[in-house]
């Protein structure tokens, strides 16, 4: 078995880091990247062999398209003649599987996935899409690599994947931003660096650990920590008043809204 990615980036490195984890072989898993200083660091930290894109793709069970949903269609198209007989995933936002089967010169092996980094510490979840042309042994071999950097939620109508990459493909990084915010705050009350990283960390992990263990949902577990006339309560209205909970929906819909732009100016016909 070989895994080949087309892009050696962010994703396709937290994807190959969270796979070598659970096991798979740095040897079945294969890249295709034009830098040379990405190859080399990414040969040296997970044993897999990489080449550059001018080079012959290895024969491949599956190929993962994981370059920058602008770089796909050039890419997919120079690639396509090596493609036969591949099961191909792309985790490219926006773009459609039809299109990619399009580019692919009518390839319809494709399953559309849209996966998030904390696959690198096999945290991750992915939504995925796999199209009418998918059989049930690629669908099965997209479970086993998706399963192995987190977890999966399939869907049959491909337009929720624009929903997933608005709620967990691009969240994150609304995470880290308010991860990076409370740091800030702890700075503002005077604490060092490293203290404002601990406590805001902490708070972070402890927060979710107990979420995740609780059979409190999470509304509640917050009025738990909000006492009448208390701390807490001073700062959830000054989030309320600052309308934080409807600005967060409003930023997730802008990037669905982006994941859907995406797949219609790229899948325009020129
Ligand atoms: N980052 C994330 O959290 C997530 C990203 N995605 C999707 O994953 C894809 C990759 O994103 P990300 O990893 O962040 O982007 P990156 O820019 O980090 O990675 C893409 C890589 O592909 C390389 N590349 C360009 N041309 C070729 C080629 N011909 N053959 C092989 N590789 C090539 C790029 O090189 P160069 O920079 O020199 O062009 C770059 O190193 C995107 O489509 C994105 O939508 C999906 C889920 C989450
Ligand atoms: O920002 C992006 O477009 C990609 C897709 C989801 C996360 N990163």
């Amino acid at each position: 078995m070989k895994i080949s990615f087309i892009g050696g980036g962010n994703m396709a490195a937290a994807m190959i880091g969270g796979m070598v984890k659970q096991g798979f072989a740095g040897t079945d898993i294969h890249v295709v990247e034009p830098d040379a200083a990405k190859r080399a660091e990414l040969a040296q930290q997970f044993g897999i062999s990489t080449g550059s894109p001018d080079e012959a793709l290895p024969a491949s069970t599956a190929v993962i398209f994981a370059v920058k949903p602008q770089q796909l269609r050039s890419v997919a198209a120079a690639l396509a003649p090596q493609l036969a007989g591949s099961l191909v995933i792309s985790i490219a936002a926006g773009v459609r599987a039809d299109t990619l089967g399009r580019w692919l010169g009518g390839l319809d092996r494709v399953v559309r996935v849209m996966p998030n980094t904390p696959a690198l510490v096999q945290a991750g979840i992915s939504g995925a899409y796999a199209s009418p042309g998918a059989t049930a042994d690629d669908k099965a071999l997209a479970e086993r690599i998706l399963g192995s950097i987190g977890e999966t939620v399939w869907v049959a109508d491909e337009e929720e994947i624009d929903g997933i990459t608005a709620i967990s493909g691009s969240g994150p990084a609304y995470v880290f931003y308010f991860i990076e915010s409370l740091q800030a705050a702890a700075r503002a009350q005077g604490f060092a660096p490293e203290t404002a990283r601990k406590l805001a960390y902490q708070t972070f992990a402890g927060a979710i650990k107990l979420a995740l263990q609780s059979d409190d949902d999470a509304a509640t577990l917050r009025q738990k920590v909000t006492s009448k006339g208390g701390t807490t309560e001073r700062a959830i209205n000054a989030l309320e008043n600052s309308q934080v909970r409807s600005t967060i929906i409003a930023a997730a819909s802008a990037a669905a809204a982006r994941s859907r732009e995406l797949g219609e100016e790229l899948g325009r016909d020129d």
